[in-house]
């Protein structure tokens, strides 16, 4: 994963005399996947293309097409073609091949050709967009995409985008001036972008496919790319499975993972239940919850395999366990703030979630003992870095990375597009999780089950990837099975167990 100033780098290194060459080489690789897809048979299929490279993309595509055998092939040209640009030529091909071109000026000509059943290829804007400002062609590309994303709906478009949705920011996945395309396709060049996981990608950019990967040295190349920045790294379920928590033969629970969970005050006890049941069910073999409401009966009614203990014995269950999470339904009173204190002294592997966060900011700076793994979402990331959650949302990866320096830890920015940070500078990103997720008790989760991968051994790093996976992937599961909406964190625990002995639910 790749951001822009990496990819202009790749760019570069393929750019010969010119980069017309290399622009073929893209629309090729998107036309092969559209046609190995049969998305365009027997539809018409309008292209819309703006100035730069990407429209030059556009054109080829178009082009590709007519050679093809397509015959209902039009281009809308949204803005002129700079002279002295590769997509001069590309036009000039596809004018070449008879290709016909409709100027986007007269819009109510363009929404009338436009027939139910299209296929809309979005070749407008690519890597090279700027803020939409006031000028002409910004507010001609600003109109096309509200026209694309109108008919869209009206019509059952289909809208497939090259290398990233018009007006969509490819380092933050978050839309210029409100607005970008929404995509069912989006067919990005060489590698995925930031910005087709991070921030608002998900409304946007429908399917990723990444293309044009066969080019003589590109892994070597790409991996050259990501070294020169931040280095950025997609990972999948199938990635994490030779780091899950293998079990010997002769194991017994004492070696088997032993975890102290702490939180719980009064009216919020459900929060440190439902990490102690992700902890359970992530395989740790002795989970005890210290829950400083007191209300240890409740836990018992849910499960009795959590062990549960007093505030009293909280410095001896420090002492002796393997792995530690202090913060759900915590609260914020003095209380809990010096059971923090206590708990951060730890030389145990540490979680800390939730209210933790908040006694953590309070704190100003802290050093740890070991790396510890900070779970904030948005709103407790904004905490941390003192800034608000829109400049959050707008910058995952940077404050990620910011509260993973300060803290010395492991930051887990909780959002649709996790980020993982490392003290060490490296960012991991997954395409897991669903909406169905986006309901209470779901982090408790994710704390308990980290906690868990901890407690078995797994370093911070690849405890906090895994377990981001883990959760993302049973929620997608358990949305497969009985849909997003109505989704409740405790229908995960049985996709949690699976997924954490390698059992990956069918596709
Ligand atoms: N350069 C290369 O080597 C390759 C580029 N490729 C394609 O080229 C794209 C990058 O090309 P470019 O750098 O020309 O950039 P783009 O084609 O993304 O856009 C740049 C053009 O759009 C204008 N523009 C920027 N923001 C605007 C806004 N808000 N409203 C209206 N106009 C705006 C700029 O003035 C410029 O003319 C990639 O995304 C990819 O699709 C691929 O063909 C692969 C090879």
């Amino acid at each position: 994963m790749l951001d822009c100033a990496q990819i202009r780098a790749v760019e570069n290194i393929y750019h010969t005399d010119s980069g017309y060459a290399l622009m073929q080489y893209a629309a090729d690789s998107i036309y092969q996947k559209i046609r190995e897809l049969r998305l365009a048979n027997d539809r018409q299929v309008v292209v819309f293309v703006g100035s730069g490279n990407n429209g030059g993309d556009g054109y080829e595509i178009a082009a590709a097409m007519l050679k093809d055998g397509f015959s209902d092939v039009s281009v809308i040209r949204v803005v002129p073609q700079k002279a002295g640009i590769d997509a001069v030529h590309a036009r000039d091909n596809y004018l070449g091949c008879g290709g016909h071109e409709t100027d986007f000026d007269n819009q109510e000509l363009v929404d009338g050709m436009i027939r139910d059943n299209a296929v809309i290829v979005d070749s407008m804007l690519g890597i090279g967009i700027t803020a939409v400002g006031s000028s002409q062609n910004s507010q001609k590309i600003s109109n096309a995409v509200r026209l694309i994303n109108r008919l869209k709906s009206e019509r059952k478009l289909l809208v497939l985008s090259v290398d990233i949705p018009s007006l969509l920011n490819a380092d933050n996945g978050m839309p210029v001036g409100g607005e970008a395309v929404k995509a069912d396709y989006t067919y990005t060049v060489f590698t995925f972008k930031t910005g087709t996981i991070t921030g608002r990608a998900r409304d946007f950019c429908g399917k990723v496919f990444a293309v044009g990967n066969t080019l003589p040295d590109f892994e070597s190349n790409i991996v050259a790319a990501r070294r020169s920045g931040t280095e950025k790294h997609l990972v999948a379920y199938d990635d994490i499975r030779p780091w899950l928590p293998l079990r010997s033969k002769c194991a017994h629970k004492g070696n088997s993972g032993r975890v102290l969970l702490v939180g719980g005050s009064s009216g919020m006890t459900g929060a440190l239940i439902l990490s102690s049941l992700a902890a359970l069910r992530t395989g740790a073999g002795l989970i005890t919850a210290l829950a400083l409401s007191g209300e240890h009966q409740a836990f018992n009614s849910v499960n009795p395999c959590i062990m549960t203990a007093g505030t009293d014995s909280l410095d001896e269950k420090i002492k002796t366990t393997g792995a530690l999470l202090v913060g759900p339904g915590m609260g914020r009173n003095q209380n809990a703030e010096n059971v923090f204190k206590k708990c951060i002294m730890s030389s145990s592997s540490m979680v800390i979630d939730a209210d933790g966060l908040y006694h953590l900011h309070n704190l100003g700076s802290c050093e740890f003992n070991t790396v510890p793994v900070l779970t904030p979402h948005v709103g407790e990331a904004a905490l941390l870095c003192d800034t608000d959650a829109s400049a959050i949302e707008s910058d995952s990866v940077g404050f990620a990375l910011m509260i993973a320096e300060k803290y010395k830890a492991v930051c887990v920015l909780k959002s649709a597009a996790t980020v993982i940070a490392s003290p060490d500078g490296k960012v991991y990103l997954t395409d897991t999780g669903c909406s169905g997720m986006a309901s209470g008790g779901m982090g408790d989760l994710l704390s308990g089950i980290i906690t868990s991968l901890l407690g078995q051994g797994l370093e911070p790093v690849i405890a906090a990837v895994a377990g981001v996976l883990i959760h993302g992937e049973a929620g997608r599961a358990e949305a497969q099975e009985g849909g997003n909406i109505g989704m409740c964190a405790t229908d995960l625990l049985p996709h949690i167990r699976l997924l954490v002995n390698g059992i990956a639910p069918k596709k």
